[in-house]
């Protein structure tokens, strides 16, 4: 049995005091003490929100970071800076940074063998774009995606990863994956996982991502393969994530 996990990317949204007001609305409310629950805040607001939530079960997870564990990366932020606020999860791979910022594959990898090793577990995100999808190759993609980001990645760390399905089209656009065919991606996922790690990827959580709101949780959450949401604009407020955490 996965336990389901929501997590809120708040992308660049918020300042502290915004961050604050919303983790303190968040946490007023009664919430599922069988989900995990994860906020992913910027850079600048993690230390105020880790202090925040403290006694609480909601975790801590950052956007990015860098794979390298120190040096001249003007700009960068390591896993040991993460891990020194106390950051539960890192996003790896959002499709906003494959988009803007150059992450390839072989970055996302590299994040993830960098995460682990700070015992910091990723979402690593995973998607194709509309055109991809128009082609009919969002299997080729996605088995692409998943082949590169864990490769050489040990059997014992497999179950650390979360793994977030984003497609590309579906995000911040209102437009869902309808939940028959974000089931049949993650699936996918889940086999392409199986034919690397066998039956452990049984264990790998698989969230579906893109425009996920109070009105469609419900029936994304009831199919069997989907563990649970990486959510934008819905999770920055306080009232709609809850929701979503209390699906
Ligand atoms: O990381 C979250 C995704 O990009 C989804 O964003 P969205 O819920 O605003 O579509």
């Amino acid at each position: 049995m996965r336990t389901p996990i929501i997590a809120g990317n708040w992308k660049m949204h918020n300042n502290i005091e915004e961050s604050l007001k919303l983790v303190r609305a968040i946490k007023s409310y009664d919430l599922a003490k069988n989900v995990e629950k994860v906020v992913c805040v910027p850079f600048t607001d993690l230390k105020s929100v880790k202090e925040e939530i403290k006694g609480t079960d909601i975790k801590l997870g950052a956007q990015n970071m860098h794979f390298e564990e120190s040096g001249a990366y003007t700009g960068e932020i390591s896993a040991s800076m993460l891990k020194e606020i106390g950051v539960d999860y890192v996003i790896i791979g959002h499709s906003e940074r494959r988009e803007y910022f150059n992450e390839t594959d072989e970055t996302v990898n590299k994040k993830i063998k960098t995460a682990i090793k700070h015992n910091i577990k990723p979402i690593l995100c995973v998607g194709e774009t509309l055109e991809q999808r128009e082609a009919n190759e969002q299997k080729k993609i996605v088995k692409t995606q998943i082949e590169g980001a864990l490769k050489d990645i040990e059997t014992r760390d497999i179950e650390e990863i979360v793994v977030a399905y984003e497609p590309i089209w579906a995000i911040g656009t209102g437009k869902t994956a309808s939940s028959i065919d974000a089931e049949d991606m993650i699936k996918f996922i889940r086999e392409t996982i199986n034919s690397l790690y066998g039956s452990l990827s049984q264990k790998v959580r698989i969230q579906y991502g893109g425009s996920v709101k109070p009105s469609n949780i419900v029936e994304l959450m009831e199919k069997e393969e989907i563990d649970g949401a990486l959510v934008g604009g819905a999770s920055l407020k306080a009232e709609d994530f809850v929701k979503l955490v209390n699906f």
